[in-house]
């Protein structure tokens, strides 16, 4: 067992931070516009392009991207998590707003999709990585993270395992990726309620010991997908302002008061 680890501070909630070793240049900042960086191939680790410090793309400018989308600031998300535990389905539901019932194809390498969201008149563009969450790529993987300004770290409230190796997952994040990466901790599958075994509590109760915010999802109905994203979006946005004009955007307390409970579930 690995040691515990300290509550994460990516959100400068002033509880001790976990120190990076490969990371050192600050992570909120954006994708260059002209340089849309392609998938890798299956086992092959392709990071993307080194991202300048400011979050803006020449303000007042609209951007387009490789995508044909238009945007003002763009970001890196990274989904991570064990194999099975609903990921690409996540990243499908946001993107396509559907479902991918039947077969489970385990995603091979990394693979990733874009979205622009309006984010209170701004237009953030997500570029969502969607990894393997099988152990033979997390070499790949491990490339993606420097880049990654934040991170969606998912277990299966239907799978013991996937939940009891969040830590492990932690531990992996604390070494590869930006120490200040914007994390959040989704337990999905909450449609499942025949199938549960990690309680809403459980989830809580680990979020609140790293310090992250946490959710609980459905890829197949949809339960706080959108918010989870957008949330991401949010804090993105407003880390990426020099001076930002509106209060400082609290993702924390967004996602308690925005946060749908799954009704099988409720106390
Ligand atoms: N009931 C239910 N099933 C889901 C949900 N999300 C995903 N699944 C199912 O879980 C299986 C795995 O989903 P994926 O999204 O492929 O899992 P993944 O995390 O991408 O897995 P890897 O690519 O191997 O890392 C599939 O059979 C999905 O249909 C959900 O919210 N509810
Ligand atoms: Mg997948």
């Amino acid at each position: 067992m690995p040691p515990p680890l300290p509550p994460w501070d990516g959100f400068g909630s002033g509880k001790k931070t976990l120190k990076s070793k490969g990371a050192s240049a600050p992570a909120a900042s954006a994708i260059p516009a002209s340089n849309e960086p392609r998938p890798a191939r299956p086992g092959t680790a392709r990071p993307g392009p080194q991202v300048p410090p400011n979050g803006l793309l020449q303000p007042g400018r609209p951007s387009l991207g490789g995508g044909g989308d238009f945007y003002d600031v763009a970001f890196k998300v990274m989904l991570v998590g064990d194999s099975g535990v609903g990921k690409t389905c996540l990243l499908v539901r946001f993107k396509d707003g559907a479902f991918l019932a039947g077969t489970f194809i385990s995603t091979v390498g990394i693979d990733f999709r874009n979205k622009v969201l309006d984010v209170d008149g701004m237009k953030v563009k997500l570029q969502i990585w969607d990894t393997a969450g099988q152990e033979r790529f997390r070499s790949v993987t491990h490339a993606y993270y420097r880049d990654a300004h934040a991170l969606l770290l998912l277990y299966d409230v239907t799978n013991k395992a996937s939940f009891d190796n969040i830590q492990a997952w932690l531990t992996e994040i604390q070494e590869y990726a930006q120490h200040d990466v914007v994390l959040m901790l989704l337990g999905n599958k909450v449609d499942s309620t025949q199938e549960r075994v990690v309680k809403r509590e459980d989830g809580e109760k680990l979020a609140k010991e790293y310090g992250l915010p946490f959710m609980e999802t459905s890829a197949k109905t949809g339960l706080n997908v959108d918010l989870a994203f957008t949330a991401i979006a949010k804090e993105l946005k407003q880390r990426s302002m020099k001076a930002p004009s509106e209060p400082r955007f609290q993702l924390h307390d967004y996602v308690k008061r925005e946060g749908r409970v799954s009704s099988c579930c409720r106390p």
